[in-house]
């Protein structure tokens, strides 16, 4: 059996900020706040919904008693709306596809809260491919702590690599002593030789051809 691979969702799998940001916009107009941009959007996306909002708020000088109330009525309106705007990246699905053909078992961990993620997966035809899904609540710890990827292996087997588009998803893989993919056309906020990476790719074409027949690759943790 090939080594487990896990996928981070928000910028790796799925181009999801549009949606996040008219889930967002809805909220800020329910506090009469100007609404974000879609690279405000973006830079806010990576630690999970409650930051998301926590930074939306100190963005439009909103103050820490809509903390609560924002971030209530921001995974409902999400919920609501997970997948309108939302697609996967160009040749994520036929990289999937591929990568189960070839033996891989496959999972997925991410920030974002587990409805909202298996919404967004089920809108999309890509939660076929996961033998497990680990979201941003799914345990106590987010991501870049270690036990929600931790968990993800734990439930697949033998861990070959987790990929990811952040700052956040490098430091995990640090953390879980895991191989890392880095995908360059995600949320990332500095440049790609700022983050630890065994290796880079921005086609998911050129992932599922750097893995095929590759039984393992390096840990980034030194
Ligand atoms: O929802 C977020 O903030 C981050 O999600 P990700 O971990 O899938 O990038
Ligand atoms: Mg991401």
């Amino acid at each position: 059996m090939s080594g487990a691979i896990v996928f981070d969702l928000d910028g790796t799998l799925v181009d999801s900020a549009p949606d996040i940001r008219a889930a967002l916009n809805r909220v800020l107009a329910g506090e009469n706040a100007e609404p974000v941009t879609l690279a405000e959007t973006v830079s806010f996306v990576g630690h999970g919904i409650p930051q998301l909002v926590r930074q939306a708020r100190e963005a439009r000088g909103l103050g820490p008693d809509r903390q609560d109330p924002m971030t209530a009525a921001m995974l409902a309106g999400y919920l609501a709306e997970p997948a309108a705007l939302t697609r996967p990246y160009p040749g994520v699905t036929a990289c999937l596809e591929r990568l189960c053909a070839l033996g891989h078992p496959l999972g997925l961990c991410t920030n974002k809260a587990l409805a909202p993620t298996l919404a967004i997966l089920d809108a999309l035809d890509l939660g076929r491919f996961f033998g497990v899904v680990i979201g941003g609540d799914s345990l106590p710890q987010k991501k870049p702590d270690p036990a929600p990827l931790h968990a993800a292996f734990a439930a697949l087997g033998t861990p070959l690599l987790y990929v990811g588009d952040s700052e956040v998803d490098a430091a995990t893989a640090e953390a879980t002593g895991v191989a890392f993919a880095l995908f360059t056309k995600g949320y990332r906020k500095a440049p790609v030789t700022a983050l630890r990476h065994s290796f880079a790719f921005d086609r998911f074409d050129d992932l599922a051809r750097h893995l095929d027949g590759r039984a393992a690759l390096s840990p980034t943790a030194g």
